[in-house]
């Protein structure tokens, strides 16, 4: 049966949208999505994201399979294509406001009138237990920990957005061999369930620059939750002022951590690129 898609990004961090809304099951199974996201034998991504029907009373479910085949509980960026997609589906019942299932809770993206998407994003996730790491007591958080990688002493805060970050701040991030170093955070035996690693300069506590090794991926354009997880980062080690816009190779992203509520807020761009059909 050929399968329609839509191509997405949010920032240059691209994905294959697939209307999954007729089964609870993604169409494609993670090795099929490994040769989609293939850049020269496939369409091209850094993962496959499928809109599923609701759960527990949500408009929609959110899965996604990793460039390599993982499947990570959250996605930031994808989470605001998913909502251009779903708007573009449905058309004139389109809402401007959508809860979503993830495998990381409900997260609400809104479409908003000048065409970002803002998402509240929820509470991040702090101790050790949750991220999941090894760097301290399952019930201890992780700021500012030592860790040796790459024959290099880091300094790193680990903060979940469902999905696991390693935060270090570093004098210039464009110096970093994140083909080198980041696959060695990724698999490093304090990282259970693997994990993403964010590398952060600041330029002013209301602005710092990242790049990004994705857990699954690799090197990304962009980073959604890691994003939300630097912002985190850089409060907590007295870095970044709680309303923080970060700059990433493809662009920027405004991160807010409200003081009361502890949720945090992220506003980007999701645009399509064009839609094509699959056909084996
Ligand atoms: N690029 C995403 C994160 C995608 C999942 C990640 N690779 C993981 O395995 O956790 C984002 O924008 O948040």
């Amino acid at each position: 049966m050929p399968i329609e898609f839509a191509k997405y990004h949010g920032l240059g961090n691209d994905f294959i949208l697939i209307d999954n809304r007729h089964s609870s099951e993604p169409v494609i199974t993670p090795e099929q999505a490994v040769d989609l996201c293939d850049r020269h034998f496939g369409i091209g991504a850094d993962g496959v994201i499928f809109a599923l029907p609701g759960q527990n009373g949500t408009d929609y479910t959110m899965r996604i399979f990793n460039s390599d085949g993982s499947e990570p509980e959250m996605c930031g960026n994808g989470i605001r294509c998913l909502a251009k997609f779903i708007a573009d589906l449905e058309g004139s019942e389109a809402k401007t406001q959508y809860r979503i299932h993830t495998l990381a809770g409900a997260i609400s993206p809104e479409l908003r009138s000048d065409g970002q998407v803002k998402v509240d994003m929820g509470v991040p996730r702090l101790l050790a237990a949750e991220i999941p790491t090894t760097l301290a007591a399952p019930d201890a958080k992780v700021i500012d920990v030592p860790i040796e990688v790459a024959d290099k002493s880091w300094s790193v805060t680990c903060v979940s957005m469902g999905n696991p970050h390693c935060i270090t701040f570093v004098e210039d991030v464009a110096a970093v061999a994140l083909e080198t170093v980041g696959p060695q955070f990724e698999h490093n035996k304090a990282f259970p369930q693997r994990t993403n690693t964010e590398f952060i300069q600041v330029v002013r506590s209301d602005y710092v620059k990242m790049r990004v090794w994705e857990r699954g991926a690799g090197v990304t354009l962009a980073c959604g939750t890691g994003a939300c997880a630097a912002v985190v980062a850089g409060v907590l080690v007295g870095k970044c002022d709680r309303a923080t816009a970060v700059e990433l190779p493809g662009g920027v992203l405004e991160i807010e951590w409200a003081e009361v509520s502890g949720r945090i807020y992220m506003t980007g761009p999701a645009q399509r690129v064009f839609t094509g059909c699959i056909s084996h």
